[in-house]
């Protein structure tokens, strides 16, 4: 199957300076010449380096998964262990996974040829959702192992089963299910929240509704920063256990207001000067996305205003977690779509919104973010 690849197709002269370029390069005898003159031998190898590392980032992705698997980040952050001393695997074996993530630069090696986990090995524990999105991978590695088969739609993903919610209020989801992406979505909220309400300012509001809010961490974050501010959650139905019984336990019962419903099929309730988006709209088609910035843009009142955050593409300049693992993983998911800063901006014109913001992301493999206001 992998190998009846189509024929390229080659121009009979390649255009411009660039064209030619790029042919020189791709000639074996260029390269072998380049890897040997001084002013090009640097460059060279650096290329060389930066494309064995592309052809091999699922290897490296999959050493981080057994770490993760077998707990070693964490078994190994506080005293140095020899392989012998692991005995989840043959030592020869132990010793190799340990070496590949020294070598990856998650486990450091000590001079008694033990090993401990590296400054940056130790940090991914400690990143609020991370090692069950590392574990949860497991499926979208399966949806991934036919790239072609995504890119074109016709592969019946695992991950579209996974988040069954986003097929509506009606599919009919099992509270068990619904709990069980709750959970991830709520641990991997924390660092979101926080890169969200650094890039925005709710000062001056007076109620926030969160919108797709799922079990309420985002207005969590909220609460603590804006004490006076009212909020409100609204979700689909399935998930509004989740949310009061998180809200509940953080004593946020009586200060967040819960509306069950749709953004599909139900109108948005009006009353709240501020409302956010949060991880929403890529989980959405176009024309869902379009309907609800109008639903939003008329629950607003003049001069209310919306927050939108999600990791986006990068639009003219695209960026490895938007236009790489979030394309990929939304186009695997089947039903939304990474957009750029500027395409929701457009969008948001369009639906009649002005004073847009687009801050430039500090972690855009966290979130990035849009505002606008109502006029
Ligand atoms: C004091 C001395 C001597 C040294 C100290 C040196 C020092 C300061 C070292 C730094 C160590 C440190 C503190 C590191 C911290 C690192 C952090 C905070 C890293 C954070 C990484 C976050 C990552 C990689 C986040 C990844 C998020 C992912 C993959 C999220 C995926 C979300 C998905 C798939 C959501 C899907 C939802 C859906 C369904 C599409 O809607
Ligand atoms: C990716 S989750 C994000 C949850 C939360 N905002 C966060 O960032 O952790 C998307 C949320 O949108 C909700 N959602 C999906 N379709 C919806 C709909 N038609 N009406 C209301 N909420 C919906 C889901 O239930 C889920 O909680």
């Amino acid at each position: 199957m992998a190998f009846d690849q189509p024929t390229p197709v080659h121009a009979p002269t390649p255009q411009g300076w660039r064209g030619r370029l790029n042919r020189l390069v791709g000639r074996p005898a260029f390269q072998a010449w380049a890897a040997r003159f001084p002013l090009t031998r640097r460059r060279t190898r650096a290329e060389g380096s930066a494309i064995f590392d592309l052809m091999s980032g699922f290897v490296y992705s999959q050493v981080l998964f057994a770490l993760v698997e077998l707990d070693l980040l964490i078994r190994l952050r506080d005293t140095p262990l020899a392989s012998g001393d692991l005995p989840d695997l043959p030592a020869q074996r132990m010793e190799a996974l340990l070496l590949a993530a020294t070598a990856l630069g998650l486990m450091r090696r000590t001079s008694g040829e033990k090993f401990q986990t590296s400054l940056r090995g130790a940090a991914i524990p400690g990143v609020p959702g991370l090692t069950d999105m590392i574990r949860h991978h497991a499926i979208f590695y399966r949806d991934m192992a036919d790239p072609l088969a995504v890119l074109r739609g016709e592969k019946d993903t695992e991950l579209a089963h996974f988040w069954p919610y986003v097929f509506g209020a009606d599919s009919g989801i099992a509270p068990a299910d619904a709990g069980r992406y709750s959970q991830l979505m709520a641990d991997s909220q924390a660092l979101v929240a926080m890169e969200t309400l650094t890039q925005t300012d709710l000062r001056g509001a007076a109620k926030l509704m969160d919108i797709g809010g799922g079990s309420g961490v985002f207005l969590q974050h909220v609460a603590q920063q804006y004490p006076e501010l009212s909020l409100e959650l609204m979700d689909l139905p399935q998930v509004m256990d989740a949310a009061r019984a998180r809200l509940a336990q953080h004593g946020l019962g009586a200060r967040v207001a819960l509306h069950p419903g749709s953004f599909r099929d139900d109108a948005i309730p009006g009353g709240a000067d501020a409302m956010s988006l949060i991880r929403v709209l890529y989980d959405h088609d176009d024309a869902t996305v379009d309907t609800l910035l109008a639903q939003v843009f008329a629950a607003l009142p003049a001069g209310g205003r919306l927050i939108i955050s999600e990791p986006m593409a990068g639009g003219a300049h695209p960026n490895r977690s938007g236009d790489a693992y979030f394309a990929f993983y939304t186009m695997a998911m089947r039903t939304g779509r990474a957009r750029s800063q500027a395409e929701i901006a457009q969008r948001l014109t369009r639906a009649g919104f002005t004073g847009i913001q687009t801050p430039r992301p500090a972690r855009a493999f966290v979130t990035s973010v849009v505002t606008a206001r109502k006029p």
